[in-house]
């Protein structure tokens, strides 16, 4: 479903070139559990967004479901981008003037769910995630797990059908980790592809292969 080829990142400052991401070349199958490891730096929240088409400012070839992005004009991107990919981030990147509840109902009004099913998807995941109490806040009066938490429930309210995450539970105790995790591995079983980039090897043993980053190349991939 994801086939890079050959993809080179880098930044010329005046005396050197300097390198992102060299010549990485991955594959990632439809249905598959994936996660990007490797020290700070190293290039993974850059892959991810190249991945999520939030970056286009690469060499080389990616295809996604055999359609080459790179050939695309950018208002099909962005679309494919929304219909696509859940996006977790490092920072939360929740609308500061929306509630929770409304944070995390956005992926469901873009792809038209009706307003019962909404509300009973968002139900759901207040519930699950211990945010019942909160869900007429405003991002800024919470903490920082809680709004990690929360933007982890807007990107998978839509069930998509790539779930991107980067450093997903940095912010939560272990117990919150884990249930993040265990909600990451149901929607895989229920099919969504997920690419994770973490330093946790706890949270990486949810998944089915570790892709290991070194100064932007791929340095080994071992199945789990
Ligand atoms: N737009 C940019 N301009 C200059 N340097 C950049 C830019 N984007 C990324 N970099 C550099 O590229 C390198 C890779 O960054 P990236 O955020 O992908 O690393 P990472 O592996 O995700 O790190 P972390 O684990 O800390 O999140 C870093 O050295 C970063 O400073």
């Amino acid at each position: 479903m994801i086939h890079l080829n050959n993809i080179n990142k880098y930044i010329d400052s005046r005396f050197q070139r300097i390198f992102i991401l060299k010549d990485v070349d991955l594959t990632i199958e439809q249905g598959e559990f994936v996660t990007l490891m490797g020290p700070s730096g190293v290039g993974k929240s850059t892959l991810l967004n190249i991945i999520g088409l939030l970056d286009d400012d690469y060499e080389g070839e990616y295809l996604l479901d055999g359609q080459s992005i790179g050939t695309m004009k950018e208002r099909q991107r962005s679309a494919l981008h929304k219909s696509e990919f859940g996006y977790i981030f490092q920072a939360y990147h929740l609308i500061d003037e929306l509630t929770v509840y409304e944070n995390i109902e956005t992926p469901l009004l873009y792809r038209n769910v009706s307003s019962s099913e909404r509300k009973s998807i968002i139900a759901e995941l207040l519930d699950r995630f211990n945010m019942v109490a909160k869900k007429d806040l405003f991002p800024e009066q919470l903490s920082g797990g809680q709004q990690q938490l929360v933007g982890i429930a807007r990107a998978v309210a839509g069930k998509p059908k790539i779930l991107l995450a980067d450093e997903p539970t940095g912010n939560l105790h272990s117990a919150q980790a884990k249930e993040i995790m265990e909600v990451f591995q149901q929607l895989n079983r229920e099919g969504t592809t997920i690419v994770q980039a973490t330093h946790s090897r706890e949270n990486a043993d949810y998944g089915h292969r570790l892709i290991e980053m070194m100064d932007g190349k791929i340095l080994q991939q071992v199945s789990i």
